[in-house]
């Protein structure tokens, strides 16, 4: 098949590269010239683990093609995908304002039929309403089926995610539409949901919902687990082990991040009020990720024994471990929150070194901490996590390690002279 992507992006190059990988010719297209540019020259202008080693495949195999001819290939493509963003607006609500401009696109280049894939994370209906536009646009009923796919993906394990999926979710109004999406997928191994456009919509954002909810929860506990003397690493383990709730997503710690859970909870509550539906454990979700850095900062002026001039080094960035992305990540929060105390801070991270008013960077993991009266782990970088604790004791003025992931070894790093500060942990 031939499939135009619209958004290379990390979920238009990497289904780019997965779907030339199961044989289609593949174009995935974006305005950016200059990342398009890059991406011909077999750059990746994001940190995927493996994405580097795909897309070469598919550049050499003559099956992947990176272009800014967007309008050109969904001409010619009977398959168009769109994998641009939705980011958040002020008011919660998802910015449809890329996703318009592509609509536009399309109205002003359909010359066939084509199967239009809604990859992008939308709102209920907006599959609806983007066939309603191109009809209204003059592109005739027959020449297009809008079909709704949601992309489940995550930043960091996005081809693993991609070529084992949980589900494959296909929601369209004709059965022949569907059919094809399926048949584009072929050789991948999974549950497929095919229903409509409006349940497909839905399923994507109740699990983020989901997900997001679940790690408040472990959050919240973590709170009350702390009071009783009990460790919420082994709560969640005990309570994991029942099939019916799971282990995954229960880690504690500064909350979550990226660019998907905070905006697509927030648009989900948005929507959901323009229905008069209030969303309430939503709400209380999103009030616990935001009040979980002032449980870490009040847990870190505790442990800091009143030297209300520390330096602070803070260990990693990015929202998660294993990607570049810093959307919307609590480390960063977490570093503005210890500015705005008067505090230095001195931060590093594997991959990336915004510009932060009040931060200073560190090349090395070591560097940070010299002369540190505490150290936050904010990120769960293997490196980070299996650091030389004897070295990091050294380098230290002060011995203080706030554990923001609860991902270190606190009998590791006592026997290191370090004071192991956890949240939720006894
Ligand atoms: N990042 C993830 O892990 C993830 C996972 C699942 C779903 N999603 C959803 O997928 C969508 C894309 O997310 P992302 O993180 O890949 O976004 P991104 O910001 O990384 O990439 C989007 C790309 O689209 C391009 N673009 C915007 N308007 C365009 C236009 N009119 N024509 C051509 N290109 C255009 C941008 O230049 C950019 O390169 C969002 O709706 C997101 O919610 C993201
Ligand atoms: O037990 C956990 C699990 C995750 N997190 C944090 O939660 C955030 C999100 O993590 P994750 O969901 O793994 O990352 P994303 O790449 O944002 O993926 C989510 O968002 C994507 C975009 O919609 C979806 O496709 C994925 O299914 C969904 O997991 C990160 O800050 C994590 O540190 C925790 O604090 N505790």
């Amino acid at each position: 098949m031939n499939i135009c992507i619209v958004g290379a992006g990390y979920v238009g190059i990497t289904t780019a590269a997965v779907l030339s990988e199961l044989g289609h010719i593949v174009y995935c297209t974006d305005r950016i010239a200059s990342k398009i540019a890059r991406l011909n020259k077999g750059e990746i202008p994001i940190y995927e683990p493996g994405l580097e080693e795909l897309v070469a495949r598919g550049i050499q195999n003559g099956t992947l093609f990176f272009d800014t001819e967007v309008r050109a290939h969904m001409a010619a493509c009977p398959i168009v995908m769109i994998a641009v963003g939705t980011p958040p607006r002020r008011d919660g609500s998802a910015d449809m304002s890329y996703l318009d401009s592509v609509v536009a696109d399309l109205a002003a280049s359909i010359k066939s039929h084509t199967i239009v894939i809604v990859k992008s994370t939308v709102p209920p209906g907006q599959s609806d309403w983007i066939e309603s536009r191109l009809h209204e646009a003059g592109v005739p009923e027959q020449w297009v089926d809008v079909v709704s796919n949601p992309e489940f993906l995550r930043e960091g394990t996005a081809l693993q995610d991609s070529i084992h999926p949980d589900r494959i979710v296909i929601g369209a109004k004709r059965e022949q539409a569907s059919r094809v999406v399926k048949e584009m997928y072929r050789s991948i191994e999974s549950e497929y949901v095919l229903t409509e456009r409006i349940d497909a919509e839905m399923i994507k954002y109740v699990s983020n919902a989901f997900l997001a909810i679940k790690i408040s929860f472990i959050n919240e506990i973590a709170r009350v687990c702390e009071a009783f003397g009990a460790d919420v690493t082994t709560v969640a383990k005990g309570v994991g082990l029942d099939q019916r709730i799971g282990p995954r997503f229960l880690q504690a710690g500064l909350g979550y991040g990226g660019s998907c859970l905070p905006k697509d909870i927030n648009a989900l509550s948005y929507v959901a009020g323009t229905k008069g539906v209030k969303l309430k454990m939503l709400h209380a979700a999103r009030t616990i990720n935001r009040t979980q850095l002032d449980v870490y900062l009040h847990k870190l002026k505790q442990a800091l024994d009143g030297n209300d001039q520390p330096t602070i080094a803070v260990w990693g960035a990015t929202f998660k471990e294993n990607t570049d992305d810093t959307r919307f990540s609590q480390a960063i929060a977490f570093m503005k929150k210890l500015v705005r105390q008067g505090w230095k801070v001195k931060a590093y991270d594997p991959l990336v070194s915004p510009p932060i008013r009040g931060v200073s960077w560190s090349q090395h993991p070591y560097e940070a901490i010299v002369g540190a009266d505490a150290l936050v782990l904010a990120t769960g970088w293997d490196e980070l996590i299996h650091a030389d604790w004897a070295s990091v004791s050294e380098q230290m003025k002060g011995n203080v390690v706030l554990d923001g992931r609860n991902l270190l070894d606190s009998t590791l790093l006592e026997a290191a002279g370090l004071r192991y500060v956890g949240v939720g942990r006894s």
